[in-house]
Protein backbone atom coordinates (compact mmCIF):
# COMPACT_ATOMS: atom_id res chain seq x y z
CA UNK A 1 0.00 0.00 0.00
CA UNK A 2 1.54 3.14 -1.10
CA UNK A 3 0.49 7.29 -1.11
CA UNK A 4 -0.39 8.52 -4.48
CA UNK A 5 -1.63 11.14 -6.43
CA UNK A 6 -4.54 9.96 -7.22
CA UNK A 7 -5.25 11.20 -10.65
CA UNK A 8 -1.56 9.76 -11.53
CA UNK A 9 -2.84 6.14 -9.73
CA UNK A 10 -5.81 6.02 -11.90
CA UNK A 11 -4.44 6.92 -14.94
CA UNK A 12 -1.00 5.37 -15.37
CA UNK A 13 -0.91 2.50 -13.08
CA UNK A 14 -2.77 -0.70 -13.67
CA UNK A 15 -0.74 -3.06 -11.37
CA UNK A 16 -1.66 -0.88 -7.97
CA UNK A 17 -5.43 -1.16 -7.12
CA UNK A 18 -4.98 1.14 -4.09
CA UNK A 19 -4.78 4.39 -2.90
CA UNK A 20 -4.58 5.92 0.44
CA UNK A 21 -7.17 8.67 1.10
CA UNK A 22 -8.27 11.06 3.71
CA UNK A 23 -9.45 8.82 6.20
CA UNK A 24 -6.09 6.77 5.91
CA UNK A 25 -8.30 4.05 4.33
CA UNK A 26 -7.02 1.89 1.31
CA UNK A 27 -9.66 2.58 -1.45
CA UNK A 28 -10.27 0.03 -4.89
CA UNK A 29 -9.73 2.84 -7.36
CA UNK A 30 -12.95 2.76 -8.94
CA UNK A 31 -14.91 3.61 -5.63
CA UNK A 32 -15.48 7.24 -5.56
CA UNK A 33 -14.23 9.01 -2.58
CA UNK A 34 -18.10 10.07 -2.64
CA UNK A 35 -18.91 6.39 -1.86
CA UNK A 36 -16.10 5.84 1.08
CA UNK A 37 -17.07 8.77 2.76
CA UNK A 38 -20.52 7.88 2.95
CA UNK A 39 -19.39 4.86 3.78
CA UNK A 40 -17.04 5.60 6.64
CA UNK A 41 -19.62 8.21 8.09
CA UNK A 42 -23.11 5.28 8.11
CA UNK A 43 -20.47 2.91 9.61
CA UNK A 44 -19.82 5.15 12.54
CA UNK A 45 -23.30 6.35 12.98
CA UNK A 46 -24.48 2.48 13.14
CA UNK A 47 -22.30 0.72 15.19
CA UNK A 48 -20.53 2.46 16.92
CA UNK A 49 -22.18 2.68 20.77
CA UNK A 50 -20.27 4.72 22.56
CA UNK A 51 -21.03 7.48 19.01
CA UNK A 52 -24.78 6.54 19.83
CA UNK A 53 -24.93 7.25 22.80
CA UNK A 54 -24.18 10.66 22.80
CA UNK A 55 -27.33 11.87 21.19
CA UNK A 56 -29.28 9.75 24.03
CA UNK A 57 -27.98 12.53 26.98
CA UNK A 58 -30.63 14.66 28.40
CA UNK A 59 -29.06 16.35 30.88
CA UNK A 60 -29.24 19.89 28.74
CA UNK A 61 -32.50 20.82 29.44
CA UNK A 62 -31.72 23.98 31.39
CA UNK A 63 -29.26 25.05 29.23
CA UNK A 64 -31.10 24.40 26.09
CA UNK A 65 -34.04 26.19 27.55
CA UNK A 66 -32.15 29.07 28.05
CA UNK A 67 -30.26 29.25 24.69
CA UNK A 68 -33.49 28.75 22.57
CA UNK A 69 -35.13 31.87 24.97
CA UNK A 70 -32.46 33.91 23.80
CA UNK A 71 -32.59 33.60 20.37
CA UNK A 72 -36.60 33.80 20.97
CA UNK A 73 -36.52 37.25 22.99
CA UNK A 74 -34.48 38.66 20.31
CA UNK A 75 -37.27 38.03 17.76
CA UNK A 76 -39.86 39.84 19.91
CA UNK A 77 -40.41 43.48 18.33
CA UNK A 78 -39.96 46.53 20.80
CA UNK A 79 -43.25 48.53 21.16
CA UNK A 80 -41.54 51.08 22.72
CA UNK A 81 -39.87 51.73 18.78
CA UNK A 82 -41.72 54.23 17.27
CA UNK A 83 -42.43 53.57 13.14
CA UNK A 84 -42.22 57.22 12.94
CA UNK A 85 -38.56 56.96 13.16
CA UNK A 86 -38.05 54.42 10.74
CA UNK A 87 -34.33 55.62 9.68
CA UNK A 88 -33.51 55.27 13.35
CA UNK A 89 -34.64 51.33 12.81
CA UNK A 90 -32.84 51.05 9.38
CA UNK A 91 -29.84 52.47 11.31
CA UNK A 92 -29.75 49.60 13.57
CA UNK A 93 -28.35 46.83 11.46
CA UNK A 94 -25.71 49.27 9.66
CA UNK A 95 -23.91 49.09 12.45
CA UNK A 96 -24.41 45.78 13.18
CA UNK A 97 -22.37 45.03 10.64
CA UNK A 98 -18.60 43.79 11.16
CA UNK A 99 -16.06 41.93 9.56
CA UNK A 100 -16.51 38.40 10.75
CA UNK A 101 -20.55 39.35 11.29
CA UNK A 102 -23.52 40.54 10.23
CA UNK A 103 -25.91 40.67 13.06
CA UNK A 104 -24.59 40.17 16.34
CA UNK A 105 -24.76 37.62 19.27
CA UNK A 106 -26.90 39.72 21.07
CA UNK A 107 -29.29 41.59 18.80
CA UNK A 108 -32.56 42.50 20.96
CA UNK A 109 -33.33 45.13 18.11
CA UNK A 110 -33.91 42.24 15.67
CA UNK A 111 -37.70 41.72 16.37
CA UNK A 112 -38.31 44.81 15.27
CA UNK A 113 -36.21 45.22 12.33
CA UNK A 114 -37.77 41.71 11.28
CA UNK A 115 -40.97 43.86 11.72
CA UNK A 116 -40.46 46.45 9.87
CA UNK A 117 -39.26 44.70 7.13
CA UNK A 118 -42.85 42.75 7.26
CA UNK A 119 -45.07 46.15 7.70
CA UNK A 120 -43.32 48.88 6.26
CA UNK A 121 -45.09 50.34 2.98
CA UNK A 122 -43.13 49.77 -0.22
CA UNK A 123 -42.42 53.03 -1.99
CA UNK A 124 -40.82 51.53 -5.32
CA UNK A 125 -40.45 48.16 -6.59
CA UNK A 126 -37.87 47.93 -9.46
CA UNK A 127 -36.28 44.95 -11.24
CA UNK A 128 -33.08 43.40 -9.68
CA UNK A 129 -30.19 42.87 -12.24
CA UNK A 130 -28.18 40.98 -9.38
CA UNK A 131 -27.78 37.12 -10.11
CA UNK A 132 -29.60 35.13 -12.42
CA UNK A 133 -32.70 34.17 -10.91
CA UNK A 134 -36.04 36.76 -10.91
CA UNK A 135 -35.86 38.80 -7.71
CA UNK A 136 -37.35 42.63 -6.85
CA UNK A 137 -35.17 45.28 -5.42
CA UNK A 138 -37.86 47.00 -3.07
CA UNK A 139 -37.42 50.57 -1.70
CA UNK A 140 -38.96 50.37 1.90
CA UNK A 141 -40.20 53.34 3.79
CA UNK A 142 -37.31 55.23 5.66
CA UNK A 143 -35.16 54.48 2.39
CA UNK A 144 -34.01 51.13 2.94
CA UNK A 145 -33.13 48.69 0.34
CA UNK A 146 -34.70 45.32 -0.08
CA UNK A 147 -34.64 41.92 -2.12
CA UNK A 148 -37.43 40.01 -2.16
CA UNK A 149 -37.44 36.76 -4.09
CA UNK A 150 -41.05 35.50 -4.15
CA UNK A 151 -42.35 31.76 -3.69
CA UNK A 152 -41.86 29.74 -6.60
CA UNK A 153 -42.88 26.55 -5.24
CA UNK A 154 -45.36 24.77 -2.59
CA UNK A 155 -44.03 23.62 0.54
CA UNK A 156 -44.21 19.90 -0.81
CA UNK A 157 -42.58 20.37 -4.29
CA UNK A 158 -39.20 17.92 -4.63
CA UNK A 159 -36.41 19.29 -7.54
CA UNK A 160 -35.25 16.79 -9.13
CA UNK A 161 -31.85 17.64 -8.79
CA UNK A 162 -28.98 18.77 -5.91
CA UNK A 163 -28.97 22.38 -7.82
CA UNK A 164 -32.08 22.14 -9.82
CA UNK A 165 -34.90 24.13 -9.90
CA UNK A 166 -35.17 27.96 -8.78
CA UNK A 167 -34.39 29.33 -5.84
CA UNK A 168 -36.99 28.57 -2.20
CA UNK A 169 -37.99 31.65 -0.47
CA UNK A 170 -38.83 29.51 2.28
CA UNK A 171 -34.97 28.42 2.21
CA UNK A 172 -33.98 31.86 2.29
CA UNK A 173 -36.22 32.19 5.65
CA UNK A 174 -34.85 29.30 7.96
CA UNK A 175 -31.04 29.86 6.64
CA UNK A 176 -31.09 33.50 8.80
CA UNK A 177 -32.46 31.45 11.59
CA UNK A 178 -30.08 28.90 11.25
CA UNK A 179 -27.24 31.01 11.15
CA UNK A 180 -28.21 32.68 14.44
CA UNK A 181 -28.97 29.37 15.66
CA UNK A 182 -25.24 27.87 14.12
CA UNK A 183 -23.40 30.97 15.75
CA UNK A 184 -22.64 31.68 12.43
CA UNK A 185 -24.17 34.96 12.19
CA UNK A 186 -23.29 35.99 8.37
CA UNK A 187 -26.70 35.81 6.57
CA UNK A 188 -28.52 38.93 5.59
CA UNK A 189 -31.29 39.40 7.77
CA UNK A 190 -34.64 38.11 6.15
CA UNK A 191 -38.02 38.15 6.80
CA UNK A 192 -41.15 36.44 5.47
CA UNK A 193 -43.68 38.68 4.09
CA UNK A 194 -47.07 38.21 1.82
CA UNK A 195 -47.28 41.13 -0.54
CA UNK A 196 -50.21 42.36 -2.10
CA UNK A 197 -49.25 41.97 -5.85
CA UNK A 198 -51.60 45.35 -7.29
CA UNK A 199 -50.92 47.81 -4.27
CA UNK A 200 -47.36 46.64 -3.34
CA UNK A 201 -45.65 45.68 -6.12
CA UNK A 202 -47.34 46.73 -9.50
CA UNK A 203 -48.56 50.32 -8.28
CA UNK A 204 -45.43 51.36 -7.35
CA UNK A 205 -43.26 49.83 -10.48
CA UNK A 206 -40.64 50.94 -11.86
CA UNK A 207 -40.96 51.52 -15.68
CA UNK A 208 -38.63 48.21 -16.06
CA UNK A 209 -40.64 46.04 -13.88
CA UNK A 210 -44.02 47.20 -15.41
CA UNK A 211 -43.14 46.53 -18.50
CA UNK A 212 -42.98 42.46 -17.39
CA UNK A 213 -46.74 42.33 -15.68
CA UNK A 214 -48.90 39.61 -18.27
CA UNK A 215 -51.98 37.92 -17.83
CA UNK A 216 -51.53 33.97 -17.49
CA UNK A 217 -54.31 31.74 -17.93
CA UNK A 218 -54.04 28.53 -15.35
CA UNK A 219 -54.28 24.53 -16.17
CA UNK A 220 -58.18 24.87 -15.47
CA UNK A 221 -58.28 27.95 -18.10
CA UNK A 222 -59.29 30.34 -15.39
CA UNK A 223 -57.13 34.36 -16.29
CA UNK A 224 -55.04 35.42 -13.61
CA UNK A 225 -53.97 39.57 -13.86
CA UNK A 226 -51.08 40.70 -12.24
CA UNK A 227 -48.21 38.00 -12.99
CA UNK A 228 -44.78 39.51 -13.27
CA UNK A 229 -41.88 37.97 -14.73
CA UNK A 230 -38.89 40.65 -13.74
CA UNK A 231 -35.60 41.23 -15.61
CA UNK A 232 -32.54 38.79 -15.07
CA UNK A 233 -30.97 36.05 -17.41
CA UNK A 234 -33.19 32.99 -16.33
CA UNK A 235 -36.20 35.68 -16.61
CA UNK A 236 -38.98 35.38 -19.02
CA UNK A 237 -42.26 35.36 -19.96
CA UNK A 238 -42.74 31.86 -19.87
CA UNK A 239 -42.20 31.83 -16.46
CA UNK A 240 -43.55 34.55 -14.36
CA UNK A 241 -45.16 34.53 -10.96
CA UNK A 242 -48.70 34.78 -10.12
CA UNK A 243 -50.04 36.24 -7.04
CA UNK A 244 -52.68 33.47 -5.51
CA UNK A 245 -56.42 33.93 -5.52
CA UNK A 246 -55.99 36.56 -2.69
CA UNK A 247 -53.93 38.84 -5.11
CA UNK A 248 -50.87 38.01 -2.71
CA UNK A 249 -47.42 36.58 -3.17
CA UNK A 250 -45.27 35.32 -0.33
CA UNK A 251 -41.67 35.68 -0.33
CA UNK A 252 -38.46 36.47 1.43
CA UNK A 253 -37.48 39.80 2.47
CA UNK A 254 -33.62 40.14 2.37
CA UNK A 255 -32.17 42.96 3.98
CA UNK A 256 -29.70 45.28 1.81
CA UNK A 257 -26.44 45.24 2.98
CA UNK A 258 -25.04 49.13 3.55
CA UNK A 259 -24.54 50.25 0.36
CA UNK A 260 -20.61 51.69 1.13
CA UNK A 261 -19.42 47.64 1.85
CA UNK A 262 -18.72 46.39 -1.21
CA UNK A 263 -18.93 42.69 -2.37
CA UNK A 264 -16.51 40.25 -3.55
CA UNK A 265 -16.78 37.83 -5.03
CA UNK A 266 -14.41 34.67 -4.93
CA UNK A 267 -14.88 31.26 -6.43
CA UNK A 268 -15.61 28.26 -4.72
CA UNK A 269 -12.93 25.74 -4.84
CA UNK A 270 -15.09 23.06 -4.41
CA UNK A 271 -17.48 24.80 -7.32
CA UNK A 272 -19.30 21.97 -9.47
CA UNK A 273 -18.50 21.79 -13.21
CA UNK A 274 -22.99 21.32 -13.25
CA UNK A 275 -22.23 18.72 -16.08
CA UNK A 276 -22.60 15.34 -15.99
CA UNK A 277 -19.81 14.32 -17.93
CA UNK A 278 -17.11 16.39 -16.24
CA UNK A 279 -16.56 15.78 -12.92
CA UNK A 280 -14.39 18.24 -10.82
CA UNK A 281 -10.90 17.52 -9.66
CA UNK A 282 -11.95 17.58 -6.21
CA UNK A 283 -14.52 14.95 -6.46
CA UNK A 284 -11.84 12.22 -6.77
CA UNK A 285 -8.81 13.49 -5.37
CA UNK A 286 -7.67 12.50 -1.97
CA UNK A 287 -5.26 15.20 -1.52
CA UNK A 288 -7.41 18.04 -3.07
CA UNK A 289 -7.60 20.21 0.22
CA UNK A 290 -3.60 20.23 0.44
CA UNK A 291 -3.62 22.08 -3.18
CA UNK A 292 -6.50 24.75 -1.95
CA UNK A 293 -4.27 25.34 1.23
CA UNK A 294 -1.65 26.59 -0.88
CA UNK A 295 -3.52 28.03 -3.28
CA UNK A 296 -5.14 30.17 -0.65
CA UNK A 297 -1.50 30.91 1.01
CA UNK A 298 -0.24 28.03 3.99
CA UNK A 299 -1.09 31.04 6.52
CA UNK A 300 -4.68 31.78 5.20
CA UNK A 301 -5.72 29.28 7.93
CA UNK A 302 -9.02 31.38 9.13
CA UNK A 303 -10.45 31.55 5.29
CA UNK A 304 -9.98 27.57 4.87
CA UNK A 305 -11.56 27.52 8.13
CA UNK A 306 -14.40 29.59 6.77
CA UNK A 307 -14.94 27.27 4.05
CA UNK A 308 -15.35 24.24 6.26
CA UNK A 309 -17.86 26.13 8.56
CA UNK A 310 -19.80 27.18 5.29
CA UNK A 311 -19.68 23.62 3.78
CA UNK A 312 -21.09 22.13 7.14
CA UNK A 313 -24.08 25.40 7.06
CA UNK A 314 -25.21 24.41 3.57
CA UNK A 315 -24.88 20.54 4.27
CA UNK A 316 -27.54 21.22 7.11
CA UNK A 317 -29.91 23.22 4.42
CA UNK A 318 -28.75 20.76 1.36
CA UNK A 319 -27.51 23.65 -0.62
CA UNK A 320 -25.11 22.34 -3.56
CA UNK A 321 -24.83 25.42 -5.50
CA UNK A 322 -22.45 28.03 -3.70
CA UNK A 323 -20.30 28.34 -6.92
CA UNK A 324 -18.99 31.14 -5.84
CA UNK A 325 -18.49 32.92 -1.77
CA UNK A 326 -18.66 36.29 -0.92
CA UNK A 327 -16.61 38.66 1.10
CA UNK A 328 -16.16 42.29 1.95
CA UNK A 329 -13.86 44.03 -0.88
CA UNK A 330 -11.02 45.05 0.73
CA UNK A 331 -11.18 43.91 4.12
CA UNK A 332 -8.52 41.39 4.76
CA UNK A 333 -9.76 39.71 7.48
CA UNK A 334 -13.69 39.49 6.36
CA UNK A 335 -15.43 36.53 7.02
CA UNK A 336 -16.99 33.93 3.73
CA UNK A 337 -20.49 35.38 3.86
CA UNK A 338 -23.41 33.36 3.30
CA UNK A 339 -25.40 35.31 0.85
CA UNK A 340 -27.97 33.61 -1.38
CA UNK A 341 -29.22 30.09 0.54
CA UNK A 342 -31.95 29.93 -1.97
CA UNK A 343 -30.74 26.14 -3.68
CA UNK A 344 -31.95 25.02 -0.31
CA UNK A 345 -34.27 22.06 1.58
CA UNK A 346 -34.98 20.25 -2.05
CA UNK A 347 -35.63 16.80 -0.78
CA UNK A 348 -35.68 16.14 2.57
CA UNK A 349 -34.83 12.52 1.93
CA UNK A 350 -31.31 12.87 0.72
CA UNK A 351 -28.12 13.80 2.46
CA UNK A 352 -25.93 15.47 -0.64
CA UNK A 353 -22.26 14.40 1.00
CA UNK A 354 -20.25 16.05 -1.33
CA UNK A 355 -20.99 19.45 0.10
CA UNK A 356 -19.70 18.19 3.04
CA UNK A 357 -16.16 17.91 1.42
CA UNK A 358 -13.89 20.59 2.57
CA UNK A 359 -14.62 19.33 6.04
CA UNK A 360 -13.99 15.65 4.64
CA UNK A 361 -11.24 16.18 2.81
CA UNK A 362 -9.35 18.91 5.51
CA UNK A 363 -10.39 17.67 8.71
CA UNK A 364 -10.12 21.16 10.20
CA UNK A 365 -12.30 22.71 12.40
CA UNK A 366 -13.14 25.51 14.86
CA UNK A 367 -13.29 24.35 18.33
CA UNK A 368 -16.00 26.80 19.46
CA UNK A 369 -17.72 25.29 16.37
CA UNK A 370 -17.36 21.75 16.53
CA UNK A 371 -18.41 22.43 20.85
CA UNK A 372 -21.36 24.56 19.56
CA UNK A 373 -22.88 21.51 17.21
CA UNK A 374 -22.31 18.70 20.05
CA UNK A 375 -24.52 20.91 22.07
CA UNK A 376 -26.70 21.75 19.10
CA UNK A 377 -26.91 17.87 18.54
CA UNK A 378 -28.61 17.60 21.91
CA UNK A 379 -31.02 19.78 21.86
CA UNK A 380 -31.86 19.34 18.40
CA UNK A 381 -32.22 21.61 15.45
CA UNK A 382 -35.73 20.88 14.94
CA UNK A 383 -36.84 21.60 18.41
CA UNK A 384 -35.50 25.24 18.34
CA UNK A 385 -36.18 25.73 14.82
CA UNK A 386 -39.94 24.93 15.99
CA UNK A 387 -39.47 27.02 18.77
CA UNK A 388 -38.49 30.02 17.48
CA UNK A 389 -40.30 29.86 14.20
CA UNK A 390 -43.96 28.83 15.27
CA UNK A 391 -45.01 32.48 14.95
CA UNK A 392 -43.54 33.55 11.24
CA UNK A 393 -46.30 34.44 9.07
CA UNK A 394 -45.94 32.14 6.46
CA UNK A 395 -45.33 29.05 9.29
CA UNK A 396 -45.13 26.48 8.42
CA UNK A 397 -41.91 27.03 6.32
CA UNK A 398 -40.95 23.86 5.90
CA UNK A 399 -42.32 20.49 6.03
CA UNK A 400 -41.35 18.12 8.75
CA UNK A 401 -39.33 16.01 6.72
CA UNK A 402 -37.24 19.02 6.22
CA UNK A 403 -37.23 19.84 9.72
CA UNK A 404 -36.03 16.53 11.06
CA UNK A 405 -33.57 15.96 8.35
CA UNK A 406 -31.46 18.56 9.89
CA UNK A 407 -30.94 16.56 12.72
CA UNK A 408 -30.00 13.89 10.85
CA UNK A 409 -27.26 15.50 9.01
CA UNK A 410 -25.99 17.03 12.17
CA UNK A 411 -25.59 13.50 13.48
CA UNK A 412 -23.34 12.68 10.22
CA UNK A 413 -21.22 16.14 10.58
CA UNK A 414 -20.16 15.00 13.94
CA UNK A 415 -19.44 11.42 12.52
CA UNK A 416 -17.37 13.31 10.02
CA UNK A 417 -15.27 15.35 13.16
CA UNK A 418 -15.54 12.29 14.81
CA UNK A 419 -13.61 10.18 12.23
CA UNK A 420 -11.62 13.33 11.73
CA UNK A 421 -10.69 13.14 15.00
CA UNK A 422 -9.47 9.29 15.08
CA UNK A 423 -7.80 9.67 12.24
CA UNK A 424 -5.30 13.41 13.02
CA UNK A 425 -4.10 14.53 16.07
CA UNK A 426 -6.34 16.44 17.77
CA UNK A 427 -4.57 19.73 17.40
CA UNK A 428 -4.51 19.45 13.94
CA UNK A 429 -8.33 18.88 13.40
CA UNK A 430 -9.47 21.04 16.13
CA UNK A 431 -8.25 25.20 15.69
CA UNK A 432 -8.64 27.80 18.33
N1 LIG B 1 -28.55 41.27 1.28
C1 LIG B 1 -27.73 41.64 0.32
N2 LIG B 1 -27.00 42.78 0.43
C2 LIG B 1 -26.19 43.16 -0.55
N3 LIG B 1 -26.02 42.49 -1.70
C3 LIG B 1 -26.70 41.36 -1.86
C4 LIG B 1 -27.59 40.87 -0.88
N4 LIG B 1 -28.13 39.73 -1.32
C5 LIG B 1 -27.60 39.51 -2.52
N5 LIG B 1 -26.74 40.49 -2.87
C6 LIG B 1 -25.98 40.58 -4.11
O1 LIG B 1 -26.78 40.18 -5.18
C7 LIG B 1 -26.20 39.09 -5.86
C8 LIG B 1 -27.28 38.17 -6.37
O2 LIG B 1 -28.02 37.62 -5.30
P1 LIG B 1 -28.25 36.07 -5.24
O3 LIG B 1 -26.93 35.40 -5.28
O4 LIG B 1 -29.14 35.79 -4.10
O5 LIG B 1 -29.02 35.83 -6.60
P2 LIG B 1 -29.04 34.62 -7.61
O6 LIG B 1 -29.95 35.02 -8.70
O7 LIG B 1 -29.34 33.37 -6.90
O8 LIG B 1 -27.53 34.59 -8.13
P3 LIG B 1 -26.73 33.41 -8.82
O9 LIG B 1 -27.41 33.11 -10.08
O10 LIG B 1 -25.35 33.98 -9.00
O11 LIG B 1 -26.73 32.25 -7.86
C9 LIG B 1 -25.26 38.46 -4.84
O12 LIG B 1 -24.22 37.80 -5.47
C10 LIG B 1 -24.80 39.65 -4.03
O13 LIG B 1 -23.69 40.26 -4.65
MN1 LIG C 1 -28.29 31.57 -6.58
Amino acid sequence: MVTFNDSKQINHSKKSPLVLVNFNEVRPNNATLKLLFERKIRFKIENDLQFKQIFEQTDLDIEADEFILKLKSDLIPNPSFSFVNLTRIWNIPKKWVRAREITPSNAPELGTILNSLQSTRIVKSDVSRKGTQLKLLLTLQGGQYALFKPMRYDRQYVPDGIYAGADRHNGEIVAFHLSRILNMRKVPIVASRNLNVLTEIKQVASESLSATFINQTNQNGSFISNCFYGECYYCNEYDSVCPDAAGHIEGAMILMLPLHYKLQRIRNPWQRTYRDNMKPRWENDSHYCLYVRKSIGTNNQERLLDMVETSIFDFIIQNADRHHYEVFKDVSNSALLLIDNGKSFGNASHDEITILFPLLQCCVIRNSTYQHLKKLSLIKISRIINELLVNDPLWPLLTDDHIVAMDRRLVMILAAIEICLETFNKNNVLKA
